[in-house]
């Protein structure tokens, strides 16, 4: 398998205040990566500075073998990175179907792209709500459509920041499981959420992230055997 994202030594902030400090994880092609730690370690300044959102200061990132430190965000979305970001940011005053087909597009070439019928079958619930505007929906509603926005681009990478968060134990069982059938089915998938009991049976290896830096890397064996590394970083 080949890198379908290589981060080398990133360092990145905000202004005068730096966050992050030589970050450095890479995602397989086909692989299902997390980044753990806890709140305001630097998670999401990592998928901000990979996104091209926050300028990194130093440091390399490859992106399908392309180095795309400096390019907008835009154009970083454009060659199939797509996050569903904390907050999934849908649109309040469009349906549940126009939100999914604004940015439908074929990013990865596609021989089977997802469209309108796959994401319903993915999310039964989006199905049942098509014509619903995005402010009408559920939380956990909101999240399964930002979801599928995302997947309506046909990304090589997915990156979710905390999906699960603020959602019923239900909900967060359903997305839990689309994420699985996300992976059976190939999709290359970056995840930032806290509940590792459920991460170590998604995903093949983990980067763990305190004040910026990494902490710990490695393979959903060794961090499910070490509940060391839960407490003393991730706080479960
Ligand atoms: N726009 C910003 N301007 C200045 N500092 C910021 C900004 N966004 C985040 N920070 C700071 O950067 C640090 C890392 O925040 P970040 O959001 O990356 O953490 P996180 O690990 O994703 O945590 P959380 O789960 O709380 O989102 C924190 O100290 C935060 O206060």
């Amino acid at each position: 398998m080949s890198a379908l994202l290589e981060v080398h030594d990133l360092h990145s902030g905000y202004g005068s205040s730096q966050v992050l400090f030589g970050i450095s994880l890479s995602i397989e092609v086909g692989g299902v990566s997390t980044l753990l730690g806890r709140n305001g370690m630097g998670k999401t300044t990592t998928v901000r500075s990979i996104l091209g959102l926050t300028p990194a200061l130093s440091g390399t990132v490859r992106f399908c073998g392309e180095r795309v430190e400096g390019y907008s965000p835009d154009r970083i979305a454009r060659m199939g990175l797509a996050v569903v970001p904390e907050g999934r940011q849908i649109f309040p005053t469009l349906s549940v179907q126009e939100n999914l087909l604004a940015f439908a597009a074929n990013r990865n070439s596609s021989t089977h792209p997802w469209a309108l019928e796959r994401v319903y079958a993915l999310f039964p619930r989006l199905a049942e709500r098509h014509r619903h505007m995005g402010n009408q929906l559920s939380g956990g509603e909101q999240q399964m459509l930002a979801i599928g926005r995302a997947l309506m681009t046909n990304p090589h990478l997915l990156v979710l920041d905390e999906a699960t968060e603020g959602l019923a134990p239900l909900v967060r069982e359903d997305i839990w499981r689309c994420l699985h059938t996300l992976r059976g089915q190939g999709q290359s998938i970056l995840v930032i959420d806290k509940y590792v009991q459920k991460l170590v049976k998604l995903a093949d290896q983990h980067t763990i992230i305190e004040r910026g830096q990494v902490v710990w890397q490695g393979a959903s064996a060794a961090l499910e055997a070490d509940h060391s590394l839960w407490h003393r970083y991730i706080g479960v």
